[in-house]
């Protein structure tokens, strides 16, 4: 058996760390993968479910779960917010031409009206929906929706006023429609939609009172402007609520997808996304990449041996000190390849260094202190690895890098095992 350096223990006793995809914590927030930007871990989000679960309304998730959110929840009401901001442009720009229609606006009330429209209320309308359709310039475009949503709420209170002193024939269930659409089809946060709908209703009943006085019909039409504003608040509130329910279980989903469930090491799935984005960013930074990929030992004979249960027991432990060994750096990459194949990716490393991290990771599992779960018997764990790396900007496809980290770990493995090969690879292509 191989000895330990001077200096080193005998075995490195097998943590256990918490497996990271239920480790408490959020990559993104450790600052430590850009790569893994806006995933949170299933302990976060299963904390986030709780809170839109049992809490009444202080949802906002912290840090990057609330960026990811919002970047999300954009993209799912542009459509809709687009067609709202134009159906309300329309409603206004066309106001003054049908007179007979849903507005009739009498002189001279009617000249200020198809001032404030046509020149102020439409155009910032107009630029609310194409803002929102082009979707960037988020705080430009989120300013422009809300000054478009309190200029159309303002404008309706005007007219709701107006007609109030029988300046315009006002159909003043618009100002609920209107509020209700907002409130539903902008998919807006529900508190900013629960003290807009408060504003309006308490200043409708205000512009009541004082011009009819309280007889029944302000009764009646106060209880109508309740029913109104809460079925805006209500609908607002259990929007966002299943709003924010449907964006956690989407990111349960992506984190099973790109984890691998027993080693903890990143899926396959998620490898081969990001493997090539990142040899992609190599070659566009003229930076090299090296490749380590690595093949416990026999390991059939220890499924045969002492069961597959603890033949998983051995996979997880060399899973979680490849985990502790790479994947630091923000481009660096560790997965589990297959079976019991598993792959490093280092960013920008000269040759001399690569291979002494690959040395190092061999040497790791060789010490893991792997013991069956089972008889407590000790198990001897060895990899045996191939290590190749592009050279710098080099433009090679994904599956020919691998295909050569491959060809050396066969010949580590006949060469008699728990060793690694190593070479740069040089493209075959033309
Ligand atoms: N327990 C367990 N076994 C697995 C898993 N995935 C693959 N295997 C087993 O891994 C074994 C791989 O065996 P082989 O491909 O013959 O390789 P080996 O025995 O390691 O031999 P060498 O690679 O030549 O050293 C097979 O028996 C698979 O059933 C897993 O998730 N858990």
């Amino acid at each position: 058996m191989n000895e330990p350096p001077a200096g080193q223990p005998a075995t490195t006793p097998l943590t256990v760390e918490p497996n990271p995809l239920f480790a408490d914590g959020d990559a993104a927030e450790s600052g430590e993968h850009p790569l893994l930007k806006s995933r949170p871990t299933l302990v976060t989000l299963k904390r986030l479910e709780a809170r839109v679960r049992h809490g009444w309304g202080a949802w906002n998730f912290e840090g990057s779960a609330e960026d990811a959110y919002r970047v999300w929840h954009r993209k799912r009401f542009r459509a809709s917010r687009t067609l709202l901001f134009s159906l309300i442009a329309l409603l206004f720009l066309t106001g003054p031409l049908y007179q007979h229609g849903l507005l009739q606006v009498s002189e001279p009330l009617g000249q200020l009206y198809k001032v404030l429209d046509v020149w102020a209320l439409g155009p910032l309308l107009i630029l609310a929906a194409v803002l929102t359709a082009l979707g960037r310039w988020q705080l430009l475009t989120q300013s422009v929706q809300s000054a478009a949503v309190m200029a159309t709420l303002a404008a309706l209170v005007y007219l709701h006023a107006a007609d109030l002193r029988d300046e315009v024939v006002f159909p003043d269930a618009l100002m609920g429609l209107t509020l209700i659409a907002i409130a539903y089809f902008g998919g807006f946060s529900w508190p900013r939609i629960a003290l807009t709908a408060l504003v309006c209703l308490g200043v409708r009943i205000l512009l009541e009172v004082e011009s009819l006085g309280v007889v029944p019909e302000t009764i009646t039409s106060m209880a109508i402007r309740v029913i109104e504003a809460s079925i805006a608040i209500l609908g607002a509130w259990s929007h966002e609520r299943l709003a924010r329910l449907t964006w956690i279980r989407r990111a349960v989903m992506q984190v099973l997808l790109r984890t691998d469930g027993l080693t903890g090491l990143s899926s396959r799935y998620d490898f081969d996304r990001t493997f090539a984005r990142v040899l992609r960013q190599a070659r566009r930074e003229h930076k090299r990449i090296g490749v380590l990929l690595m093949d416990v030992d026999h390991f059939k004979r220890i499924n045969d041996g002492h069961g597959h249960l603890v033949g998983d027991h051995v996979l997880r432990s060399v899973g979680e000190a490849i985990g502790h060994q790479s994947g630091r750096r923000p481009l660096d990459l560790h997965a589990r390849f297959g079976g019991e194949e598993m792959v490093i990716v280092w960013y920008d490393l000269v040759p001399a260094e690569l291979e002494a991290l690959a040395d190092s990771v061999i040497r790791t599992v060789r010490d893991l202190a792997v013991t069956s779960p089972l008889t407590g018997e000790r198990i001897l764990v060895t990899i045996s690895a191939g290590l190749t790396w592009t050279e710098p900007g080099s433009d090679h496809l994904p599956h020919q890098v691998l295909q050569h980290a491959d060809e050396l770990l066969y010949q580590a493995k006949q060469a008699g095992r728990d060793q690694m090969k190593f070479g740069a690879f040089v493209s075959t292509r033309v």
